[in-house]
């Protein structure tokens, strides 16, 4: 990896948290409050990030930070259950004034490569433009729905449900950390994030004011079993509002939530779409096929908006591979280009007959799929088929009906989400 002559890569100290903060606010725009900047900077995990130092005065003053990048650690759930270690690459950001000149390139070699000499299998983000990561070998892995619920919307009955406690109180790490902590670790869809690493535990719980915009600052409703066992969770914003004729129409915002069961998902969207003076329900991120489509009873009642969730990028395909379920028995050779890393191409044999993989080096072996590392991330967490991304000519079949079987084999029996916004 090589650094854009005149800049340095470093790793970032927390007394510089300022210096970062600065070149976010220049990379996204806008203001950053002064209230805001203790809030702003426990989200910061100093462990992963990195930072490029001008080292050349005719760039501007040495030592000031032009690019920074960060990542937390993860552990997601893959199809079949298994919890793999993933990078949440974050808080990227370029100064204008030093854009397109390579800093982002030398910051995502480094973190790539950082990521797989840690153990991790892969690195996951949010995309703030979906253009500028492919070309790192990021595929859209999972997409998400966000939805618009009038007040008062009817669900179907699940038994159970009635029977749970609701708790709404202001949202804090040292009174429900543990609780996001326990309930992101039982909850199985395929992409769900553990909250096992501090750093990642404590950006949760992070609530600076220009978050909040018109709304509250952050609560968080759970439901517990009678005995206190937490079963579901949702953060969220009221916004309060009266329209011209005196009727109140707030919104409810949630922004992460989840359950480990059907009476705790149903308990659960019973108080928040039963909130007093509200009128309207914003729920995100939804998975495509989330339980709440289906205890609707009028689905049409939710106004949907698509949109990208999750960008994974594969950086070791044999465990990630290894890793993950086929939900049918599959034997076929496949070979992954991948320009940055030269030893994931393979090509590998993927085997499964009882849904666990096995995966083995296949040298000199042709090959009867070949797909790119952004293609195999894409379809990793059972959320995009192979077999669409082949009628998209991006998938390339060389032995006939290859491709089905494979297809078949990377499903996945829920749609992945990942339910954290990092
Ligand atoms: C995971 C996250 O944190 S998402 C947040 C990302 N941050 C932002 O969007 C904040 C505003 N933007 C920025 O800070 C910067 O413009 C960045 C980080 C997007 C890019 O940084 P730069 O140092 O200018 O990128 P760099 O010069 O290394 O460009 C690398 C490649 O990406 C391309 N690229 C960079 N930004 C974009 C973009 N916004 N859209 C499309 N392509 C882009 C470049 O053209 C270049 O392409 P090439 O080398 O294949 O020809």
């Amino acid at each position: 990896m090589s650094v854009s002559p005149g800049y340095r890569l470093i790793s970032l100290a927390p007394d510089r948290a300022n210096d970062m903060l600065d070149v976010n606010t220049w990379a996204f725009t806008g203001e950053m409050r002064a209230e805001d900047l203790e809030a702003y900077a426990s989200e910061i995990p100093f462990s992963r990030t990195r930072a490029m130092e001008i080292a050349d005065p005719t760039l501007g003053e040495v030592g000031d930070l032009a690019g920074v990048a960060a990542s937390y650690t993860y552990r997601m759930r893959v199809p079949g259950g298994a919890l793999v270690r993933v990078a949440g690459l974050t808080w990227v950001g370029v100064h204008p004034g030093h854009r397109r000149r390579g800093l982002l390139r030398a910051m995502m070699g480094d973190h790539l490569a950082d990521a797989r000499a840690r153990g991790e299998v892969a690195s996951a983000l949010y995309a703030a433009e979906t253009e500028i990561y492919q070309r790192f070998g990021y595929g859209l892995a999972a997409r998400q729905m966000d939805v618009s619920l009038p007040r008062g919307a009817d669900l179907r009955e699940v038994p159970g449900a009635d029977a749970l406690r609701a708790r709404i109180e202001d949202a804090s790490l040292e009174r429900h950390g543990g609780i996001l902590a326990d309930l992101q670790r039982r909850m199985e869809r395929p992409g769900t994030p553990t909250l096992d690493d501090g750093d990642a535990l404590r950006a949760r719980f992070a609530d600076p004011g220009a978050h909040r915009r018109d709304s509250e600052r952050m609560r968080i409703l759970t439901i517990e079993q009678t005995h206190g066992t937490p079963v579901a969770y949702a953060l969220f914003r009221r916004a309060g509002k009266w329209d011209d004729d005196g009727l109140p129409s707030g919104t409810v915002h949630t922004w992460s939530f989840g359950a480990v069961d059907p009476a705790a998902t149903r308990r659960l969207w019973s108080v928040l779409l039963d909130l007093d003076l509200m009128g309207t329900v914003k729920a995100s991120p939804l998975a495509l096929d989330d339980p709440l489509l289906w205890l609707l009873k009028d689905p049409r009642a939710a106004r949907a908006r698509v949109r990208d969730n999750i960008w994974l990028r594969i950086v070791d395909v044999p465990a990630a591979l290894t890793a993950r379920e086929y939900l049918c028995p599959v034997d076929a050779v496949v070979s992954v280009p991948d320009p940055l890393f030269q030893d994931n191409a393979g090509p590998w044999r993927v085997t499964s007959r009882d849904g666990e993989g096995h995966v083995e080096a296949a040298p000199g072996v042709e090959p009867d799929v070949v797909i790119g590392v952004q293609e195999l991330s894409a379809a990793y967490l059972g959320g995009v088929s192979l077999a669409s991304l082949a009628a998209a000519g991006l998938v390339e079949e060389r032995t006939p009906g290859a491709v089905h079987a494979l297809a078949a084999a990377f499903e996945s029996t829920s749609a992945p989400v990942c339910n954290l916004f990092f």
